[in-house]
């Protein structure tokens, strides 16, 4: 079956979207003199990481925004991280703050998380930006995948409300936030997580999947009702023949043929994911704007 016509392309959505950011960037910074600057802090030397943290940085700087990276050592303790979280949230120069997970084992996430400023918090992790999402206010931060997640859904499916929706995978970086933001749009949702009895029966029964469960290829062509949108947000690292790969949780060769549309991995909602912590950066820059 024809799978070009039902894949959703992050990568052209993701390019238009930066584009449209480096413009209204460009005009904060000339007309009210603020130059959006996203301070990326890492620590240790996870090798994934580092690659993300690089294209963070690249992306911030091509769409006229300035970036600060502090790189810390592996062994760094929780107050030093914290020291440096507060040293950020007081420089007015810094509009946004992303500490890249995860963290080494000594280091707490959810206090680190919860020290930044919830103005500076670009990647909506802070319990005020989660609990502003929770009850459905629109003046927090939202995270970055589910932002992106939901932006492309909305590119597919101009009305999601009244559809039902299955999230597979219930974590606080992306399940539960696009859970809410499904909820808000209109749609039913479901929720699956490590004790749901029967995932597959789950999904089979939805007319959207958000697939974010870490494990690749989990889900299978038989999972999917014909005609439903497919949203894979796995990146997993696999071994194969011709050297190593990112692949998602879907079995994509399998899936394609029932879907209605899909995104790829790669190519699918990690673009996305870096196109929208630009916009959360602009919007913190355009806060201090007034
Ligand atoms: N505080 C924090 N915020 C994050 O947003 C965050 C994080 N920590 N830790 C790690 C994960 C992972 N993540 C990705 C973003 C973009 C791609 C991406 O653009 N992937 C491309 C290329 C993948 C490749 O080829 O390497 C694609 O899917 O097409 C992937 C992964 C953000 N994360």
């Amino acid at each position: 079956m024809e799978a070009a016509g039902k894949l959703i392309n992050g990568v052209a959505f993701a390019r238009q979207l930066r584009s449209e950011i480096r413009q209204e960037a460009e005009n904060l910074h000339a007309v009210h003199g603020i130059l959006p600057t996203l301070a990326v802090v890492m620590v240790g030397n996870d090798p994934a990481s580092a690659v993300y943290v690089r294209n963070k940085i690249r992306a911030t700087e091509q769409a006229g925004m300035r970036s600060v990276s502090h790189h810390l050592p592996a062994i760094t303790s929780e107050a030093e991280l914290l020291d440096l979280i507060a040293t950020l949230n007081a420089d007015e120069t810094v509009h946004g703050i992303l500490v890249q997970l995860p963290l080494p084992a000594q280091i707490d996430r959810d206090a680190v998380l919860d020290a930044i400023s919830p103005a500076k918090d670009v990647d909506g992790f802070h319990i005020v930006n989660a609990g502003l999402l929770a009850v459905g206010r629109h003046d927090g931060f939202i995270p970055c995948t589910p932002m992106g997640c939901m932006m492309l859904l909305h590119s597919v499916l101009p009305e999601l409300a009244g559809l039902h929706a299955v999230v597979v995978g219930c974590s606080n970086i992306v399940g539960r936030p696009m859970a809410r933001l499904l909820q808000q749009a209109g749609c039913t949702v479901t929720v699956t997580h490590l004790q749901t009895r029967d995932v597959a029966a789950e999904t089979r029964r939805a007319d959207i999947v958000v697939v974010a469960a870490g494990h690749p290829g989990l889900v299978r062509g038989d999972w999917i009702k014909p005609g439903a949108v497919v949203i894979d947000v796995g990146i997993n690292r696999a071994e194969t023949p011709q050297g190593a790969r990112i692949v998602g949780d879907v079995a994509f060769d399998e899936v394609a043929p029932h879907a209605a549309a899909i995104t790829p991995v790669p190519g699918g909602v990690g673009p996305m994911t870096i196109a929208c912590l630009l916009q959360n950066t602009l919007r913190a820059a355009q806060g201090l704007a007034g």
